[in-house]
């Protein structure tokens, strides 16, 4: 089903329908949105965001597939599909800590480790993400001092650099929301 979403989404994006189609899919959309209305359940009951589902069986991330992974490093690929354009060919600029916030976030709490949150996430961008290029991503954990985790992430096309991140993680106390 997030699937079907996510290409519904990308067809949004592509598309210029008339008006007329327009009225049309907003009347379809509403009938789905009140199809689920009597679904509704708690945040612990859902699949959506949910870290073991493929894709965390969401839409607001771009897809990271993990092709190599251990508790002190990962290394995975992304494609940002049509939905997440900025501009000019270009995944919105919004997109790229989106995914590093959630590789790093996930690798700094991989190995067993007890939950954290990012405290911070610096973000530089070196060269536009392409729309439909396949992305590689690695990860890896620099240093940890105490509650703190400080991880490092890059994303290239090819050769190239697009953008290069650093996390701090830091380690919840426990009961801590
Ligand atoms: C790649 C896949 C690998 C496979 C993974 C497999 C399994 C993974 C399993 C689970 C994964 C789970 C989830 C992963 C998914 C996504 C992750 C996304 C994470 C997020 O998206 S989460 C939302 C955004 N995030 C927030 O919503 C944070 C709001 N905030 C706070 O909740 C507090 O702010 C907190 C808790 C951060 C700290 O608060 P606190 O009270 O606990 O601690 P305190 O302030 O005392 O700081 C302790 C020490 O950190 C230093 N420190 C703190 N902040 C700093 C900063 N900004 N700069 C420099 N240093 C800083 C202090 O200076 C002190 O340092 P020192 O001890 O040396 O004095």
């Amino acid at each position: 089903m997030i699937e079907s979403l996510r290409s519904f989404l990308d067809r949004v994006a592509g598309a210029r329908p008339t008006a007329e189609e327009s009225a049309e899919l907003a009347a379809t959309l509403d009938r789905l949105s009140a199809g689920l209305a009597d679904r509704q359940v708690s945040e612990r009951e859902r699949l959506f965001a949910r870290l073991s589902v493929q894709g965390r069986g969401q839409s607001l991330t771009p897809q990271l597939f993990i092709d190599e992974q251990d508790a002190q490093s990962v290394t995975g690929h992304v494609t940002f599909r049509p939905y997440f354009v900025g501009g000019n060919g270009a995944a919105h600029g919004g997109t790229i800590p989106l995914l590093f916030d959630e590789a790093l976030g996930r690798l700094a709490n991989a190995g067993g480790r007890r939950a954290s949150r990012t405290a911070y996430l610096t973000v530089n961008f070196r060269s536009i993400a392409r729309i439909g290029n396949r992305l590689t991503l690695t990860a890896r954990h620099v240093k940890e001092d105490g509650r703190k985790r400080v991880i490092s992430g890059e994303l290239r096309d090819g050769d190239l650099l697009v953008a290069d991140a650093e996390g701090l993680f830091v380690e919840l106390r426990p009961g801590q929301p």
